[in-house]
């Protein structure tokens, strides 16, 4: 996303529409609804969005990154185009995640795991907005990114480590695809084998 003078939103977030065609959305939620998907669950408390993970599963109750199962070939052919995206490696995106966000769900404020480097999200069905916002002060500066469905986002840099991003409870359903490269963190807590 731009803004009217072409200059990024946020410094690291970069965004482009129409990334898979209004088909291949159509099979991607079904793909994604074939899943098991599970409440998200932290600390005792159940979030009313679901998910499913490939390539590593990052436990929010125990704080620990583990192996999951490896992508399925669906997965894999947009991995590796959202990598060109990206412009990050080819097999860099180690983790997928798949969330559906019924009426009611959506995403608190947050910046993602450090365990994880570049981010990218693929959203499908309902249009959202991802919130940012960061601290100066006593106040928040706050940057508003839309979503649009079948569209793609890039955080890296100051988006993805300075700023918490969030996105408002859904009313309608919304997908999304979130891929993930591992951090230097990350890959040693994965060969150490305790993922803390
Ligand atoms: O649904 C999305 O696009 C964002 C998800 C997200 O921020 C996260 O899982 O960390
Ligand atoms: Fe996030």
């Amino acid at each position: 996303m731009r803004d009217l003078f072409d200059r990024p939103l946020l410094p690291g977030l970069r965004s482009e529409e129409g990334f898979v065609t209004a088909d291949d959305e159509r099979a991607l939620i079904a793909a994604i609804d074939a899943l098991a998907l599970t409440p998200f669950q932290f600390q005792g408390w159940t979030g009313k969005r679901l998910t499913h993970s490939f390539g590593l599963h990052y436990d929010f109750e125990r704080g620990s990154l583990a192996p999951a199962a490896p992508m399925p070939a669906w997965l894999a052919a947009i991995r590796a185009r959202a990598e060109a995206f990206a412009g990050v490696a080819s097999g860099s995106f180690v983790q997928a995640l798949l969330i559906r966000y019924d009426p009611g769900a959506g995403i608190g404020w947050h910046r993602d795991r450090p365990h994880f480097d570049h981010v990218v999200g693929i959203s499908l069905g309902a249009a959202a907005a991802m919130r940012f916002r960061r601290r100066t002060g006593e106040r928040f500066a706050r940057v508003a990114a839309p979503l649009p469905p079948r569209g793609i986002y890039h955080l890296h840099g100051e988006a993805r480590h300075d700023w918490e991003h969030s996105i408002a409870a859904m009313t309608e359903t919304r997908w999304s695809i979130t891929l993930r490269s591992l951090s230097e963190r990350g890959r040693r807590m994965l060969a150490a084998g305790d993922g803390a």
